[in-house]
């Protein structure tokens, strides 16, 4: 097999009774043994869709061409490096849910992070309307060295001027780059690397929607070879999970306030499951008066409520009390860190340190 540790299961933790899943390859390129390793879960998405019509770019279906016909679209790909590829999934990333990330996580631990990997670098390729989420659980859950980039396209393989296999490329080239290693998870699209703890989808249709507005891309592409602006560093207070024992997430919703916001969605969420609750809040974390009662009373009842930013950008500050501050992460990204919060049996006050304590402490220092 071309990858040894392929093979073997995640040993991230040796005491671990959970059965870790084995990455199912259904694409292998021939090996050239002096070129590095890449391995690409392909999750579907626009890169991997297709329409009749070359000038459509928003009646196409999503996620039909498989990781073969994505990889065999960019020959230069097998110049760069060698290919495992595993189609994880085949859908719009809408559909891409916990159940997926989750295995995503894992695998991606058990290939790049075992001791005797010889897999320089992960790709994933997918939808860009969930590509952020995705980007960021993989960030806090990924525990080593090796890169993950997350890559999509804005306009489907049969478009004019497809941006799918030049993404594809640069993200390759970034996944086996020595220069891309102790970065954590990137998202590499329309020639620009951002961090995925930072970076957003910022607008419905065009090809640059991925940004990192107060934060600023890492690094770029001149004809093809990334450049990074800045020696690898991590996103400060990053926090990080291991996945080995987790079997799955809980449910976690997001509702968002606006003028009026009734919160009685809140209660309704809970009903429905939810395990902790995500406010999308104007501004700064704020919600309507009338939000007050029912927040409080899901905090009492053991639910926590971390209030964001609708704006998607700045951040909300440490509380102390009540609702818990997201601080820097936006509504989604709260949510995948509340739902690995609470799968690692974190209780109410361990949430809030997590979400609130280093940046309260730098605010004090
Ligand atoms: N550009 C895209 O990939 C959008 C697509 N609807 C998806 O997220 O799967």
């Amino acid at each position: 097999a071309p990858y040894a540790q392929l093979q073997t299961r995640n040993t991230t933790s040796s005491s671990s009774t959970v059965e870790q899943p084995v990455l199912n390859v259904t694409y292998t390129s021939p090996v050239n043994s002096s070129l590095p390793n890449v391995v690409i879960f392909a999750t579907g998405g626009t890169i991997a869709g297709s329409s009749a019509s070359n000038t459509d770019t928003t009646k196409y279906t999503a996620g039909v061409v498989g990781i073969e016909a994505l990889v065999q679209a960019v020959p230069n790909i097998l110049n760069v490096t060698n290919v495992v590829g595993s189609q994880v999934a085949n859908t719009g990333s809408v559909n891409i849910n916990s159940t997926i990330i989750l295995r995503m996580a894992k695998l991606a631990n058990g290939i790049l992070c075992a001791e005797n990997s010889t897999t320089d670098g992960l790709v994933i390729t997918h939808g860009t309307d969930t590509l952020e989420e995705t980007a960021f659980f993989m960030d806090m859950t990924v525990n080593c060295k090796s890169p993950v980039v997350v890559v999509g396209a804005m306009r489907p393989s049969t478009a004019i001027s497809a941006d799918g296999p030049a993404n594809l490329l640069e993200a390759v080239t970034v996944a086996v780059s020595p220069a891309a290693r102790n970065r954590g998870a990137m998202i590499v699209l329309n020639d620009r690397i951002g961090q995925a703890t930072y970076t957003s989808k910022t607008n419905a249709n065009s090809l640059d929607t991925f940004q990192a507005i107060e934060q600023g891309y890492i690094g770029g592409f001149l004809s093809n070879k990334p450049f990074f602006y800045y020696p690898a560093s991590q996103p400060t207070f990053k926090n990080k999970f291991d996945v080995t024992n987790i079997t799955e997430l809980p449910q976690v919703d997001v509702l968002i306030s606006y003028q009026n916001f009734d919160a009685a969605l809140i209660p309704a969420a809970v009903k429905a499951g939810a395990k902790g609750i995500v406010i999308g809040g104007t501004g700064a974390g704020s919600t309507t008066d009338v939000a007050q009662p029912y927040i409080e009373a899901a905090l009492a009842a053991g639910i926590p409520i971390v209030l964001s930013s609708k704006t998607n950008g700045g951040a909300v500050p440490p509380s102390g009390s009540g609702a818990i501050s997201s601080g820097f992460l936006n509504p989604v990204k709260s949510r995948l860190q509340l739902q690995l919060a609470l799968a690692t049996g974190m209780g109410m006050e361990e949430i809030r340190g997590l979400f609130e304590d280093k940046l309260a402490g730098y605010l004090e220092a």
